[in-house]
């Protein structure tokens, strides 16, 4: 059975006037990597922030670790890591100087030698007296990523990490991501990037503040109960354009030279694309996360 270091309870944030997180009921497994997705705005950060003891909730009722999210914030804080989107270490440091004045800040026992630990973990040994400022940006994420880990905590809260990072850099870090977790860490990081959900072992979609779906990928494609066609063939945009004049079929999507038509009705979708000229070749296929993303968020309206 599964371990869960993160239970909420109908949690509810507001700022002013703006409910942010509505009735937020949600797990979060040990040592493994939940992903939050969601429109901008839609209440990720603040969601992840107040699992963690750095934000409190308006009401509801939570543990992190079992330790009370209401009450005992102060003791959940040394357990975390938070690493935002924006670099926000020393750009006139190495990146030593950076590891070793934040371990020195923080207290970190015998420092030089954890900043020489994390150095080597993170294969950062050929920038370590290089200043922060001359690294590309995947680099300097990384950089930020040993930084939220001086003080070993149990959870790391990544927020928009990759956020303008190339696919290979990105590829890169989802590696110490992953090498994190082996380890134990739990990891909750909050992304638009489909190829990065699908690296998650859990995820949780929010819209308007609701939580639409949690589970793993595979769970969250199945519970929708869609159905997807791959058509290739000749004007593969007219075809796409009367498509999106049936009402049974939810959406439509080009790539490369294929048209994916998904629906929730298997069967009207099999008559459709079954009449389709001899000149069109039509296969079924899984549909994807991104699929079933975009048909919660036609469902979801704000509340
Ligand atoms: N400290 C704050 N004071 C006032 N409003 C806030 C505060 N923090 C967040 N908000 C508002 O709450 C809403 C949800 O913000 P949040 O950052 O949680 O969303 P998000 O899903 O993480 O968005 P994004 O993908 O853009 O990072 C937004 O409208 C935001 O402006």
């Amino acid at each position: 059975m599964m371990d869960y270091c993160i239970k909420l309870q109908n949690v509810n944030k507001s700022f002013g006037t703006k409910h942010v997180v509505k009735d937020l009921t949600l797990n979060i497994p040990t040592g493994k990597i939940t992903g939050f997705l969601g429109p901008n705005g839609s209440g990720k950060t603040t969601a992840m922030r107040m699992m963690c003891g750095l934000l409190k909730p308006d009401s509801g009722s939570g543990s992190c670790f079992d330790f009370d999210i209401f009450k005992q914030r102060e003791s959940i804080k040394p357990m975390i890591g938070y690493m935002t989107q924006y670099f926000s270490l020393w750009e006139n440091l190495t990146v030593r100087e950076n590891l070793l004045f934040l371990a020195k800040i923080r207290n970190i026992p015998q420092p030089i030698k954890r900043v020489e630990e994390l150095i080597n973990e993170f294969a950062l040994q050929r920038f370590r007296d290089v200043l922060t400022h001359h690294l590309s940006g995947g680099w300097k994420q990384r950089v930020s990523l040993s930084a939220s880990i001086l003080h070993d905590p149990k959870i790391i809260l990544l927020d928009e990490p990759t956020a303008g990072v190339d696919p290979y850099a990105r590829r890169e870090f989802w590696k110490i991501l992953h090498y994190l977790s082996s380890k134990g860490m739990t990891i909750l990081v909050s992304t638009h990037y489909m190829d990065e959900a699908e690296r998650c072992n859990h995820l949780a979609w929010m819209s308007y503040g609701n939580l639409l779906a949690s589970g793993s990928a595979e769970s969250i494609i199945q519970s929708q109960g869609l159905t997807t066609f791959a058509i290739k063939g000749p004007n593969l945009h007219d075809l796409e354009y009367r498509f999106s004049d049936i009402d049974e079929i939810e959406q439509t999507v080009i790539f490369s030279n294929t048209l994916f038509v998904t629906s929730k009705q298997s069967n009207t979708l099999n008559t459709i694309v079954g009449a389709l000229p001899d000149n069109y070749h039509v296969e079924k296929t899984a549909t994807t996360l991104e699929d079933s993303f975009a048909h919660l968020m036609k469902q979801a309206v704000p509340i």
